[in-house]
């Protein structure tokens, strides 16, 4: 046996248990190194494509296109509408980086491993990134088709104790405790709700997105809950990459695409359904393009 007086938990040994199995820096770095032999961009932008929303990554001039499948240690998309692409280009000269598919907790992923794609950003030179999710709307006055740009969020997830940041902390990243009170930046923020008035876009809103891990959708209890509590809308995704992203001091924007308003009625025969989600999705992907082009427009102005 090991006779070292170490710390189990931040420095193991092969006959000690870890904490997690959670990659280190040094696997990050590893994939960061592996892209970077394939792809001569440098991205500052990253993009997370949510369900049915791939369509965004038309975006990219030329792109260079890598399936999650033939990176080395990198998880599989397995839910429809999330394709399972990472695609390296051009934005109007803005180099970018985009995930056409997310992992979902619910895929039975730990949450370590949903978020590790935004550290891998982060060492390839990502300083923005941009998240998008389709949710489910609770707030009474939001219409299917609506584009709900993030302001908060409430992480029923981390309520129950599953965060992306337990376990031992890589310090490389950012320090053990991570301050969300300002998660989405006000900036950026402001700055989509220019676009967004600018380009005369109906139907954008702003508002809280509640995280919940799925894949049941909710019960009318649950939703009356959030909704007292000042959740808009719910989804089961965006919250963890952006707690990852903002512990490495990445900045965010998320908006949700409202693809079905939550049942909150027992006398109600509706019921949210995944393909429908995704029919809207498709219904409203060129807006949210439109949207997402125009920002990254706007940031290529302001820095
Ligand atoms: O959040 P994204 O990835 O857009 O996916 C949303 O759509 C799926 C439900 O249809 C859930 O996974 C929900 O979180
Ligand atoms: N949890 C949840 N996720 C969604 N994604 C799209 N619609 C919904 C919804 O109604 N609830």
């Amino acid at each position: 046996m090991c006779d070292k007086n170490h710390n189990t938990i931040t420095d193991p040994c092969e006959h000690h248990l870890t904490a997690s199995n959670q990659y280190t820096y040094g696997d990050i770095e590893e994939l960061a190194n592996y892209l970077k032999e394939r792809v001569s961009i440098q991205p500052q932008i990253g993009i997370i494509c949510g369900t049915g929303l791939g369509a965004v990554t038309e975006l990219l001039a030329d792109p260079t296109i890598f399936d999650y499948k033939d990176i080395p240690k990198f998880p599989v998309s397995t839910v429809p509408g999330h394709a399972g692409r990472l695609l390296f280009g051009h934005i109007d000269g803005t180099p970018v980086i985009s995930m056409q598919g997310r992992f979902h907790f619910f895929e039975g992923y730990p949450l370590w491993m949903c978020t590790m794609p935004v550290r891998l950003m982060k060492l390839l030179g990502v300083t923005t990134l941009i998240l998008s999710n389709a949710a489910g709307g609770i707030n009474p006055s939001f219409n299917v088709g609506d584009i709900m740009l993030i302001k908060d969020h409430i992480n029923f997830v981390g309520f129950a104790g599953h965060n992306p940041l337990r376990g031992p902390n890589e310090d490389k990243f950012g320090a053990r405790f991570v301050a969300v009170n300002d998660a989405y930046s006000r900036e950026l923020l402001r700055e989509a709700k220019a676009v967004a008035q600018g380009l005369g876009m109906k139907g954008v809103q702003e508002g809280v997105y509640a995280c919940i891990g799925g894949p049941s959708f909710e019960t009318v209890a649950e939703l009356k809950l959030m909704h007292q509590l000042g959740a808009d809308a719910v989804g089961m995704s965006t919250v963890h990459e952006v707690i990852t992203a903002r512990h490495c001091g990445i900045k965010c924007f998320a908006l949700s695409l409202i693809t079905n308003m939550c049942v909150m009625d027992y006398e109600s025969d509706e019921k949210p359904d995944h393909l429908e989600i995704l029919t809207v999705g498709k219904e409203r992907e060129n807006d949210v393009k439109i949207l997402v082009k125009n920002i990254i427009l706007r940031l290529a102005k302001i820095n």
